[in-house]
């Protein structure tokens, strides 16, 4: 039993500068302070500024949660002043900048640490050196990952049995062994950086191994969701990983007044009043995450898919990169089919967000029906909180490993047919054409048949049960208290001398 007196645990939280990085992390510290931690988020300025907000409302709860920031190298990268992320580049030559100033993060952290001995640091993957900033302090060290269990496991089964190996063309499936359900990818969705040993694949076998030496991983997911594969982890990879999601729940209790740092491009209010005026369930939502993934070419071939899918949408459009030009720059505006934007606009039948959309918001509404998304673990996993089906549109990273989770695993999407693995920033090769598109749509949204039926009937039972993982009692909740009671016990044994 803890005594009154013990003083609380420290964690600190050290996120990655990439959007789908940031967001859960931010999450996560304020729902670890929302269980009585002391939370500390190590952040760089901007990105304390572009979060403070949520923060401070914690902070009005009562919750012990704030930041601390080390300074991050922009004009030394000839970044401008401000870019601190990737939601905040224009061009690919930026984004190249910034993952170089990420690394120079590690003499500050191993500065801080070394003042301020937190009893946790909970850092993201994407840190390859973390590990030397925190071997010889003493300081526990997890893992977050922003993907889910299920990625892990088909990295590990690719990198033990190289499956890809034995087939010889891009278009050859080949199955996953030693998997829990029967995968099956081609090699046109892996990423380069498997097939071939590259700069990346040097990068991401360090975070491995920093991973692996860890205390653990926690992972924006919950048990129920995906029970075979946090098992196989566990006991087959022997490695420990906590499920304490989806914390995206931790912003259910004011919904409407969601704040995840970026300011959306839309006004909540007005999103929400178009959605009320439309029927439960018939609403298509589009987004692919936070970072540009399509081209212009792509853009006009889903324009004249909606129109002739005839369904209400709402439709993300972020920012669109310019692949032709060698600076990848941004487009400054898109080009839409002739009177597209009216036409959808005074017949009330979609509505565009240029910019960010306030995400969670719209998905909660229940006029929304479906999620169009690119298979980023966070649009999935708070599709899956949302109850909603699915149509998976993967370009990058790990995101068709994450397809054949909603297609193959828990089963509740279909998919736009891309197989064409494309580096992050890179111009996808493919275009998927309108009548696809059209098609697709169609036969998800409004679709009787009993294969989408039992689909949007999976969707609801995995909306349950995430809600009823993070309630209290539920399986995401406890492994919380049992994360902290095992952290708690970790500093009892080093302040003992053991
Ligand atoms: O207009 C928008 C667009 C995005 N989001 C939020 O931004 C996040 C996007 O995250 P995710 O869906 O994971 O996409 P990415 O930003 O692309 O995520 C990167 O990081 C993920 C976690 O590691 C990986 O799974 C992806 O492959 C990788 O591209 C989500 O929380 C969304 O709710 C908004 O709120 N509004």
């Amino acid at each position: 039993m803890d005594s009154q007196a013990e003083p609380k645990l420290e964690i600190f939280f050290f996120p990655y500068i990439l959007g789908g990085h940031l967001i859960p992390m931010i999450d996560l510290a304020r729902l670890f302070a929302s269980h009585g931690v002391k939370a500390t988020i190590v952040t760089t300025p901007h990105n304390v500024l572009l979060f403070q907000n949520p923060i401070l409302r914690d902070q009005q709860l009562g919750y012990d949660i704030g930041f601390l920031a080390l300074n991050f190298p922009a004009e030394e990268y000839g970044l401008p002043n401000g870019c601190e992320n990737e939601l905040t580049t224009t061009n690919g030559d930026m984004f190249t900048k910034l993952f170089m100033a990420a690394m120079k993060l590690q003499d500050p952290l191993r500065k801080l640490l070394s003042q301020t001995r937190p009893d946790c640091l909970i850092s993201d993957r994407l840190y390859p050196w973390i590990a030397d900033v925190t071997d010889g302090l003493g300081i526990p060290r997890v893992v977050f990952d922003g993907s889910g269990c299920f990625s892990h496991c088909v990295e590990e089964s690719l990198r033990r049995y190289a499956p890809h190996e034995k087939v010889v063309f891009e278009t050859e499936s080949f199955l996953v062994p030693g998997l829990p359900n029967q995968i099956e990818l081609k090699r046109s969705m892996l990423p380069d950086y498997v097939k071939a040993e590259n700069v990346f694949t040097h990068f991401l076998n360090e975070a491995l191994e920093c991973e692996i030496k860890s205390y653990g991983i926690v992972v924006n997911s919950f048990y129920e969701l995906e029970q075979a594969y946090a098992d196989y982890f566990q006991k087959d990879m022997k490695r420990k990983i906590w499920h304490i999601g989806p914390v995206s729940l931790y912003n259910r209790t004011n919904i409407d007044k969601v704040e995840r740092g970026i300011k959306t491009s839309i006004d909540e209010h007005s999103c929400l009043s178009w959605l009320d005026s439309r029927d439960p369930n018939s609403v298509l939502y589009i987004s692919f995450g936070s970072m540009p993934r399509i081209t212009s070419a792509q853009l006009l071939e889903i324009a004249h898919g909606l129109e002739t899918s005839n369904h209400p949408f709402i439709w993300v459009i972020g920012r669109i990169l310019d692949y032709s030009s060698k600076e990848k720059q941004q487009v400054e505006s898109v080009v839409l089919p002739v009177g597209f934007e009216e036409r959808i606009t005074k017949s009330k039948r979609g509505l565009m967000i240029r910019g960010w959309a306030p995400q969670l918001l719209i998905l909660e509404h229940p006029a929304v029906g479906a999620y169009m998304n690119h298979c980023g673990w966070n649009s999935i996993i708070e599709g899956v909180t949302a109850g909603l089906p699915m149509i998976t549109w993967p370009f990058s990273s790990e995101q068709f490993y994450n397809e054949r989770f909603i297609l193959n695993v828990i089963r509740v999407g279909i998919s736009m047919g891309n197989e064409d693995w494309v580096p992050l920033k890179e111009v996808p090769r493919v275009t998927i054409k309108r009548d696809k598109v059209a098609h697709v749509v169609n036969r998800l949204m409004g679709c009787e048949e009993d294969e989408v039926v039992d689909m949007r009937k999976r969707a609801e039972e995995f909306r349950d049960k995430a809600m009823k993982a993070f309630e209290k009692g539920g399986s995401s909740h406890s492994n919380v208290h049992a994360f902290i009671a095992e952290l708690k016990s970790c500093r009892k044994i080093s302040q003992n001398g053991h």
